[in-house]
């Protein structure tokens, strides 16, 4: 959605690029120094929320673990439960499994079974789109509860890897504040 991050030159200027994390040639778009900033983190979550407002969203599904932060943040703003997707191991309940590769890796996420009831209708939220793996590994996971995906938020998308075509691909609503070029 490059127009919505056209507008968010205020945020863009308070995400930090370290070259070389966690592998050489990744560009590790940091959002702890937009986290840190007081008006700034108010912003972001205020401009998550925003498409969302009036969508009868029951739940916000924050992804491990920088979707944690937002996901709860953008939760509470619009008078929603959180549910967490977490890395395997962590959820003490009984969970449903999916393996998922990302921009530099792989891992596994876990969503306990009676987190979402059939037809509740969620958002998920995470800081940052890239391959869109993650996201889809989300999306997998909740779908297999019987959960209405209202769309998926997030801070930053990196366009040239390709996560929010992906997603658009599977009927998502994606939204996203600012795109990075050139990862
Ligand atoms: O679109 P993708 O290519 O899947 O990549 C995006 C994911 O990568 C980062 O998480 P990471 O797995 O590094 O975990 P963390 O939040 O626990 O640091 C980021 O927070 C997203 O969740
Ligand atoms: N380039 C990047 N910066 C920060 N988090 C990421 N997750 C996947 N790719 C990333």
């Amino acid at each position: 959605m490059k127009g919505a991050s056209d507008q968010n030159e205020d945020l863009r200027a308070l995400i930090r690029t370290i070259p070389d994390f966690p592998k050489p040639g990744i560009m590790f778009r940091d959002v702890t120094s937009l986290l840190a900033d007081a008006a700034g983190l108010r912003a972001t979550v205020a401009r998550m929320a925003a498409p969302w407002e009036d969508k009868g969203i029951d739940k916000v599904i924050g992804l491990e673990a920088r979707g944690f932060i937002l996901g709860g943040a953008v939760a509470y703003h619009l008078g929603a439960g959180f549910v967490p997707v977490r890395k395997a191991g962590k959820l003490p309940g009984k969970v449903v499994t999916q393996d998922y590769a990302l921009e530099y890796g792989s891992a596994t996420f876990e969503l306990h079974e009676d987190s979402i009831a059939p037809g509740e209708t969620v958002l998920i939220v995470d800081d940052l789109l890239a391959t869109g793996g993650t996201a889809e590994a989300g999306i997998t996971l909740l779908e297999r509860l019987g959960a209405c995906i209202a769309g998926c938020s997030f801070v930053v998308d990196l366009p040239d890897l390709g996560g929010a075509a992906r997603l658009r691909a599977l009927g998502m609503d994606v939204h996203t504040l600012v795109a990075f070029d050139g990862d």
